[in-house]
């Protein structure tokens, strides 16, 4: 009876009151720890299992089945209904992918996902500023094709035409693409969305075609702004948002070395310090929120609210003019180039960093990340990762400012975002 009070014990997951005896040896023993006992007594010590609950019905039936006792019928019942409640509380799904840079300047970062059965392998750029999932595919003019993995819908057995549909989208620097419609299973960090509408090229602007890494996009704003007509899709968060174990993503980009997109869950060891939680607006579409204000190198902070949006689809920082003038006030040689569209300095020249306010935290990108990278390979002459949003229409957060922190898009209702120094 010892050993089933134990087993029992155990099943609860409860460290047992009956210290095993004799012929046991503990794990520390096994391994020589120091205070060696003599032979003969030993003690295991028990831990609890994580996230164990104990379910009774189960438990008695286990002791029927045990000694052979037929198994009444409520008590199958029982066991049946208490599991079923237990299932709604189980953990659920989470996902962790890399976030690889495209090149030494981290002009993009692409995230390996499958699509269909069997599964079909792309890099996909995650980006937060736009909510379509389109690749290059078996349906995309060979002539667009530079490289590119391609998904071809008719290999995969678990492929469906969604009818009618189509889609088509222009970026804000005018890169542009277009298409039809499949419905598959599309898998990114281990998490699977069963019926994900991936958006096949059929044509693909040439921006595209020389971006030999990319094989197309992961859209991760919000479902409103998908292109998909008659019926605009989900986008792959708002796919799986329900079953995961928290209604979140994670960005945690990193400068010239690859990081993460989690899904689900946030990882504590990714980030220092605490994670200031902001509103987010809807409504555009964007993960749209209000910065607090700015700093320039070791300058004063200014408390001035910049509304921007959170978006790893681009690559610089995108800020209102004054702020971006003052800061290349400070650069020596820098100047506003209309020849290579933006702020650009001698690539020796000293920058400061540049601090951004959430509420009350402030997230500092450090220099280096301003020097984003020569305007033509080897040349000394280079262009600013801080460049003014007045000819885009809206402030830009974009990987230039999001590799300096941990992010996380909170899908919950209300939508927050996130932000902590790392
Ligand atoms: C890769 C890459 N990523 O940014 C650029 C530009 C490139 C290179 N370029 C030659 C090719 C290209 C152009 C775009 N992309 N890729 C990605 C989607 N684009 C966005 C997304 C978004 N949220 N906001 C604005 N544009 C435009």
């Amino acid at each position: 009876t010892n050993l089933v009070f134990a087993a029992e014990l155990a099943a609860l997951g409860l460290a047992s009151a009956l210290p095993p005896r004799i012929g046991t040896t503990s794990l520390a023993q096994a391994h020589g720890d120091s205070a060696n006992r003599g032979s003969g007594t030993a003690s295991l010590k028990q831990v609890r299992r994580p996230r164990y609950r104990f379910n009774g019905a189960r438990s008695v039936y286990r002791t029927y089945l045990k000694y052979g006792a037929p198994v009444p019928d409520d008590l199958v019942k029982a066991v049946a209904h208490t599991d079923a409640l237990y299932a709604a509380e189980v953990k659920r799904a989470t996902g962790s992918a890399a976030a690889e840079p495209i090149d030494e300047s981290d002009q993009a970062y692409i995230t390996p996902v499958t699509i269909g059965t069997p599964p079909q392998t792309l890099e996909l750029d995650v980006d937060t500023g736009s909510s379509d999932l389109w690749v290059f595919s078996s349906h995309t003019p060979p002539s667009q094709i530079h490289g590119q993995q391609i998904y071809s819908p008719n290999k995969s057995s678990t492929a469906k035409l969604l009818e009618g549909h189509t889609w088509s989208i222009t970026y804000g620097d005018g890169s542009a693409s277009r298409g039809n419609v499949y419905i598959d299973n599309f898998t990114v960090g281990g998490l699977t969305a069963e019926k994900q509408a991936v958006q096949c090229a059929q044509q693909v602007s040439a921006s595209f075609t020389r971006e030999t890494h990319v094989d197309g996009l992961i859209g991760l704003g919000f479902s409103t702004l998908n292109t998909v007509s008659p019926k605009s899709q989900l986008t792959f968060f708002d796919n799986v948002k329900s079953g995961l174990d928290s209604p979140v993503f994670t960005a945690d980009l990193k400068h010239g070395a690859a990081g993460t997109y989690d899904f689900g869950f946030v990882d504590k060891a990714k980030y220092s310090g605490e994670i200031t939680y902001v509103p987010v607006n809807p409504d555009p579409g964007y993960w749209a929120f209000n910065s607090s204000g700015y700093a320039i190198g070791s300058g004063k902070f200014s408390a001035s609210a910049i509304t921007g949006i959170a978006d790893t689809g681009t690559s610089l920082l995108y800020l209102p003019t004054a702020i971006v003038t003052a800061y290349y006030r400070q650069v020596e040689g820098a100047t506003n180039s209309r020849t290579y569209g933006g702020y650009v300095f001698p690539c020796s020249s000293s920058l400061p960093s540049f601090t951004f306010g959430v509420a009350d935290a402030r997230i500092t990108i450090p220099s280096a990340y301003i020097n984003y990278a020569p305007i033509t390979p080897g040349s000394s002459t280079c262009f600013g990762g801080l460049q003014s949003s007045s000819g885009v229409g809206i402030n830009i957060f974009g990987d230039v400012a999001l590799k300096a922190a941990f992010v996380v898009f909170n899908g919950g209702s209300p939508p927050t975002i996130g932000w902590a120094q790392k």
